[in-house]
């Protein structure tokens, strides 16, 4: 058969398996089909495994060439999607995201990697984000005010949300055809929130672009999405159109309908999971029958200058 352009999906993950190093298989038959244009939302309980299949659509780690396509291409091996800026991938890793797209940005400005100190240089918002080349002047703007990011403004004197506003506003700049966000919007304001969320869906319904997104945070996404994608323990075990989801498709527009139906999912893998401890413990008794002892250490071993902190 051959294949044209409108055939070809945003995103589409054929019977992905996972594992991490010396680790058994986490991510198990993953399957997802996101035609252009949807904006898809990515749920789960913590530690199921949303930020590993965003970095796995985002070609962090490498599965076989025919698992995962964005945009018909293989994210780890074509490198190009990154590079080009056609892939974004905006999470709560510094690193990845600023140095991912290849833009020519001064990285001896400390970014984090996800274990350190998040972007706090003595450098400008605006430095930075001049710094990207080869970006359309108007969208840049746009971003710019979008995100009502103060230019001058030095990283190191800013809040973690006006951090996080010049770091999404980079993730942005270039005119991405797939954008993968994880947790991205914890530190933003409501407005801000918003009008990005606007933003978004326009890019979708203008350039067509697709748009997966995990969070936890449901406020304004009822009528915003198109999909959803439910994990559980490593596995996509839920989800599709929201047309053909009729419990939340029903209440579209009623605003508490996609959180109820989010926390029924949740609450019954919760029950799940609490039946396959109790089982676990059956057959391997307490979990403190297996504890080392640690010695006990108290935050008031610390110098004394610090102590004044704890009284
Ligand atoms: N580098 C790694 N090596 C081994 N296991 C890992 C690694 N990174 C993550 N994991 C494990 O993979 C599982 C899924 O983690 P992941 O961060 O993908 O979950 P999540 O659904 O995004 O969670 P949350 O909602 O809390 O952000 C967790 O059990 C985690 O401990």
């Amino acid at each position: 058969m051959v294949v044209t352009g409108a055939d070809i999906y945003g995103i589409a993950l054929n019977n992905v398996t996972f594992a991490y190093p010396n680790c058994p298989p986490f991510i198990k038959e993953g399957n997802l089909k996101l035609p252009r244009g949807s904006r898809c939302l990515l749920i789960g309980a913590n530690g199921t495994g949303k930020t590993t299949l965003l970095q796995l659509v985002g070609g962090k780690y490498m599965v076989d060439k025919t698992a995962i396509s964005v945009i018909g291409r293989p994210p780890f091996h074509d490198t190009q999607l990154t590079c080009s800026g056609q892939l974004s991938y905006l999470g709560t890793s510094w690193r990845k995201d600023v140095a991912f797209a290849g833009y020519g940005v001064p990285l001896q400005v400390s970014v984090d990697d996800g274990y350190g100190v998040p972007l706090q240089g003595d450098i400008s918002a605006g430095k930075m984000i001049y710094g990207v080349e080869g970006v359309d002047p108007e969208r840049r703007t746009k971003l710019i005010q979008l995100l009502d990011i103060d230019v001058y403004q030095r990283l190191n004197t800013m809040s973690d949300g006006q951090r996080r506003r010049v770091q999404i506003c980079m993730g942005l700049l270039k005119p991405y055809e797939v954008l993968l966000l994880d947790e991205i919007t914890v530190d933003l304001d409501v407005v801000a929130r918003m009008r990005l969320l606007e933003f978004f869906k326009q890019e979708c319904t203008e350039r067509n672009a697709t748009i997966l997104y995990a969070t936890h945070i449901f406020d304004g996404l009822e009528k915003w999405i198109t999909h959803i994608a439910y994990m559980e323990n490593g596995q996509l075990l839920k989800g599709g159109q929201i047309e053909g989801i009729p419990e939340i498709a029903e209440g579209q527009g009623s605003g508490q309908k996609l959180m109820h139906v989010v926390e029924t999912w949740l609450r019954g893998e919760l029950e799940s999971r609490h039946k396959a401890i109790e089982k676990r413990k059956a057959e391997q008794g307490p979990a403190s029958a297996d504890a080392t002892i640690v010695p006990s250490r108290t935050p008031f071993s610390m110098p004394s200058k610090h102590l004044a902190f704890f009284r």
